[in-house]
């Protein structure tokens, strides 16, 4: 397997931030909201990201417009960003502890990478994403937003594992089905971290169809959980994963390689260092249902609708990044080192034996960071 170029940039500037991402208090919310926000939603809106409200109108506004210009949402999407995308999203942060470290496999054009970074200022958080063009996206909304605790990594999940720091909490939606989510994610995810995937109203049953292979893969029995209950007309359907550490198998990906086929990396990382999470705290709620209850509220949709416009480009580059690693190519795209140092993307073997892992692990944090960037399967819909 090919060594991981890593590269990063660091966020010009932080915002204030919210403690543990605690809603501000009723003075500290800014009086002037965009016609954006549906009234509806309003309250959901100011609950979920308190004072850091304007930096999501932010994201909302660059998602309208760069967003849709360069095919990384549908047209149709825009009118539709607060409900179908910023705050299906946010409301995600109920199931996420404090001050852990997320890794956010697929994350596109930052959902909900960027979301959770923008309502949850405590948490450190890695947005892993195959295609170049969106990974570039991506580096520009960390920077512009000034989200100094996010780190863009152009990778392939399966890539990453050993690569990354072991994440608390590995998300994903409209990635892939079950399967296939559990067998890029759990490797990513710390014995007793969970990956939380937002799904649709199939959850259920993709449940119940990949359960076995839930198993196999080291997940304990997935459960079903609403988020934003309280707060949403539509709840946020998500399925709910614990890697308790017995992976036994992996999963064949669609270019035909395993999870542990050693695919080849042209990744570039970019990693903060700001220190190992522990498992912190408690999460904050969400509505836990049986597994096979029906969910209610079709959320998550599917992305090929609002990906249209880059859809072709983007599976043809997802066919070649799929041949690349069925065959345990690297492509390795080098993006120039910026920033200062960071320090959380591990090789593998970094930290036990020296070498060319640890050569990489000083790699990482002397040069810092950078970003990485394939397509999958079911997003938000309503
Ligand atoms: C349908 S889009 C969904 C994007 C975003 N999560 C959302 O909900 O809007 C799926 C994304 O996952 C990325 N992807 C697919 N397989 C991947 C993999 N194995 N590793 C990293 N990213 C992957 C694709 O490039 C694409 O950007």
């Amino acid at each position: 397997m090919a060594e991981p170029d890593r590269a990063s940039t660091r966020a010009a500037s932080t915002p204030d931030a919210v403690p543990d991402g605690v809603p501000a208090a009723p003075g500290a919310v800014p009086q002037s909201f965009p016609d954006g926000i549906p009234d509806l939603l309003l309250g959901a809106a100011v609950e979920l990201f308190g004072e850091r409200l304007p930096l999501a109108e932010r994201f909302a506004s660059l998602l309208a417009t760069a967003g849709v210009e360069r095919g990384l949402i549908g047209p149709r999407e825009a009118p539709r960003i607060w409900d179908r995308h910023l705050l299906n999203c946010a409301v995600l942060g109920e199931l996420v502890p404090s001050g852990v470290y997320v890794v956010d496999v697929g994350s596109g054009a930052g959902l909900p990478g960027i979301v959770l970074a923008v309502a949850r200022p405590d948490l450190r958080i890695s947005l892993v994403e195959s295609l170049a063009r969106r990974t570039a996206f991506l580096t520009e909304v960390v920077e512009e937003l000034g989200l100094s605790s996010v780190e863009v990594v152009r990778a392939r999940a399966e890539e990453c594992v050993n690569v990354l720091e072991p994440a608390d909490v590995v998300t994903a939606r409209a990635v892939a089905p079950l399967d296939r989510l559990a067998s890029w994610c759990l490797p990513l995810a710390r014995p007793g971290g969970v990956l939380l995937a937002i799904k649709g109203s199939s959850a259920a049953d993709e449940i119940e169809e990949h359960r076995a292979a839930v198993r196999r893969l080291g997940g304990g029995s997935p459960s079903l959980v609403q988020c934003g209950m309280r707060l949403l007309p539509e709840p946020t359907t998500v399925v709910e994963i614990r890697n308790t550490g017995t992976a036994g198998g992996s999963v064949r990906s669609r270019g035909g390689s395993g999870t542990d086929a050693g695919a080849g990396s042209r990744s570039e990382s970019r990693a903060g260092s700001r220190g190992g999470s522990s498992h912190g705290g408690s999460s904050r709620g969400g509505s836990r249902a049986e597994p096979r209850a029906e969910a209610r509220g079709g959320t998550p949709a599917d992305a090929r609708g609002d990906t249209r416009a880059g859809a072709r480009g983007d599976s043809r580059a997802q066919a070649r990044d799929d041949a690349h690693a069925a065959r345990g190519e690297a492509r390795v795209e080098k993006k120039p080192a910026g920033g200062r140092a960071g320090g959380r993307a591990r090789s593998a073997g970094a930290g036990r034996s020296g070498g060319r892992g640890a050569q990489e692990a000083r790699d990482a944090r002397g040069t810092h960071g950078g970003a990485r960037s394939g397509d999958g399967g079911d997003h938000p819909r309503k």
